[in-house]
């Protein structure tokens, strides 16, 4: 990014540069589809009638002239002339003020269709890849930009404000007619000038706007900053270290960094005004002085005057930049990142769906020479992995942190694709799957888990959204079989309960509370069809008592189904029919616990630590 703004340049002038203007501006005006018909209608006749009243306020000040510097003056021959000049800026003062409402529904009207596609987009793909590739999550941004200036920064607003210079410019050509009929090359010369001085300073402004953009990775790190010094989630760090004032500094030196280089354009852009200052003389001094001297010599009457000076002041309004000219400027960088957001997602689009899930017994899954690396990285975190997870097997993957326990989860899901090999179910590979019914027919609980701010009840039932939500007594049946009757007990309201981390009228469980909630989800999802359960740490809340409870009480309400399970701590996994022990993504040893043990290797090791410290904890 160059620091000097782009001057002007002849090829601005060429037909591919102003067809390409024309098509960015026709794509704002199209967004103007998304308003209702009716909003639509009387926002089109407040940008009409103004344009219709301006070339008439330079017709009726010409005939006010007249009637008063006719030989015999009657003050009668004033009533038409005012009336009508009258209400043409009445119209035009009126329909300023409807359309001030108007504009402000249709932008805002605008910006939820955009950002709802957005949505819609960011939730399209099966996987979630995309979510993480920071292109893709800057694009997206600005596509829903809402604005961090002091203007909304938004598709609505920029569209509205193409709307308004369309108006402004259909009224400069008006008041250009009406200059016409006294001076036409003056009227063609004094419109081309305004468009000049206008496009001049639009391009130095519009500049300054694409080196924020530019800038969007430092912005990130403002708001990082911002986030922790007033989000709930690092309050208790922060405060607890001492790191408030550190934070603030941060926060500082992030936006300075950030504000650094658009300020330095700003000085620059200020400083060079000599060229658009110069063309402004020349245009008002032609503008006063043409019609002016041919008046002085006799050649233009007093009254024509009045109307070529209305005119020329009319046709030089255009070259103000106005506020509108920001909001499409700035805005139209949304609309074009919503149509790179639309083409990245079309080129990201799953293949075609072949087959569908079975819902009958739990799949025989098979992951078959499988490597993965996440995208933007080089390292490989799975590499040439096999495994198999057979029918109704409670199979245990255990491994030190960064193992890629939780990334092979991930890859069973289906949230993201293997790089090279493949996942099959039943001999299926996952990918030629229908990745809604996938999902349907597995359940997990990782450990990062969302709390939905809604009810002790949703929060269980939307692990199966299809289903009709069942009575309380089913429902609680579930609570007592996963062992999380204590918590709802503890619940004023129980299942109805509002269970909102910061809201008003709702109440926060414990981590240990909500992990025996989200238990239940995962309880309610397999009554639901769900054949294979992924518990992904789901006792890392609870204590070891508890922890064992809580797998007698979950793993044996399960059923027939297949159970992943992944933990630390190597006693929870014990009873597992099989235990997979990974390392640096690849499978290192597999077998029971007593195989495993037999063996001496590195999880007979790790057991015996693990087991070392627990009793030497009980002893003291
Ligand atoms: N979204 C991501 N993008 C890039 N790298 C990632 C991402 N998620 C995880 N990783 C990396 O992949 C490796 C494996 O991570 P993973 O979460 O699968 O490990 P894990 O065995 O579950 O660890 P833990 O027991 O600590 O939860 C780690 O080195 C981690 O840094």
């Amino acid at each position: 990014m160059t620091d000097t703004y782009p001057r002007f340049s002849w090829r601005d002038l060429s037909w591919t540069a102003i067809r390409d203007t024309f098509d960015e501006r026709a794509r704002l005006l199209a967004l103007l589809r998304f308003c209702r018909p009716r909003t639509l209608a009387a926002l089109g006749a407040t940008v009409v009638v103004p344009v219709a009243a301006a070339p008439l306020t330079a017709l009726f000040a010409h005939d006010v002239v007249a009637a008063m510097s006719s030989a015999g003056f009657e003050p009668a021959a004033l009533v038409w002339p005012v009336a009508g000049f009258a209400a043409a800026m009445l119209a035009k003062e009126a329909a300023d003020i409807l359309s001030r409402a108007l504009k402000a529904s249709a932008s805002k009207r605008i910006d939820g269709v955009v950002r709802s596609r957005v949505r819609r987009i960011a939730l399209r793909p099966d996987d979630i890849s995309h979510l993480e590739d920071p292109e893709f999550h800057d694009v997206a941004v600005r596509a829903g930009d809402q604005g961090i200036t002091w203007r909304v920064r938004s598709p609505g607003a920029a569209s509205i404000g193409q709307l308004e210079i369309t108006a402004r410019m259909a009224s400069a050509v008006a008041m250009a007619v009406v200059l016409a009929a006294y001076f036409p090359v003056l009227a063609v010369v004094l419109l081309a000038l305004s468009v000049l001085i206008r496009s001049i300073t639009r391009r130095q402004w519009t500049h300054l706007e694409a080196v924020k953009d530019a800038a969007t990775p430092e912005r990130r790190k403002v708001d990082f900053w911002a986030d922790l010094a007033a989000g709930p989630d690092a309050a208790k760090e922060v405060r607890l270290f001492g790191l408030a004032g550190w934070v603030s500094e941060r926060r500082l030196d992030a936006h300075r960094a950030w504000e650094a280089r658009h300020w330095s354009t700003r000085r620059r852009v200020l400083r060079s005004q000599k060229a658009t200052f110069l063309l402004s003389i020349v245009s008002a001094g032609l503008g006063l002085l043409v019609p002016g001297l041919a008046a002085w010599a006799g050649e233009l009457s007093i009254a024509g005057l009045s109307q070529c000076l209305v005119a020329a002041w009319g046709i030089f309004a255009i070259s103000v930049m106005g506020g509108e000219s920001y909001d499409i400027d700035y805005g139209k960088t949304a609309v074009t990142a919503l149509r790179r957001l639309e083409g990245m997602a079309a080129a990201g689009t799953s293949p075609a769906v072949t087959e569908s899930a079975s819902h009958g017994p739990p799949p025989l899954v098979r992951f078959e020479d499988v490597s993965f690396t996440y995208p933007g990285t080089s390292r490989p975190v799975l590499e040439q992995l096999n495994l198999t997870i057979r029918p109704g097997e409670r199979l245990a993957i255990v491994g030190g942190s960064g193992a890629g326990k939780t990334t092979l989860v991930k890859l069973l899901s289906g949230l993201y694709q293997p790089t090279t090999g493949r996942i099959t179910a039943d001999g299926a590979d996952l990918r030629s799957l229908d990745a809604g019914a996938w999902r349907r027919s597995m359940t997990a609980l990782f450990q990062d888990f969302v709390h939905y701010p809604l009810t002790a009840r949703d929060n269980i039932t939307l692990a199966a959204p299809e289903a009709a939500v069942p009575g309380d007594d089913t429902l609680m049946e579930l609570v007592r079989a996963g062992g999380a009757q204590p918590v709802l007990d503890r619940l004023e309201s129980g299942l109805d309960t509002q269970l909102w981390r910061t809201g008003g009228d709702g109440r926060d469980l414990s981590g240990g509370q909500w992990q025996k909630l989200a238990a239940i989800r995962a309880l309610y999802a397999v009554a639901h069809g769900r054949r294979l359960v992924v518990l992904d740490e789901p006792t890392a809340h609870l204590d070891v008592k508890a922890e064992a409870r809580f797998h007698e009480q979950v793993i044996g309400s399960v059923g027939g189904a297949s159970v992943v399970l992944i933990s630390h701590r190597l006693s929870t996994v014990r009873p597992a029919d099989r235990i997979v022990l990974l390392q640096d993504g690849r499978i290192a040893e597999e077998g029971s616990h007593d195989e495993l043990m037999r063996l001496g290797g590195e999880y007979a090791r790790l057991f015996r630590l693990q087991a070392s410290r627990f009793h030497s904890r009980e002893a003291r």
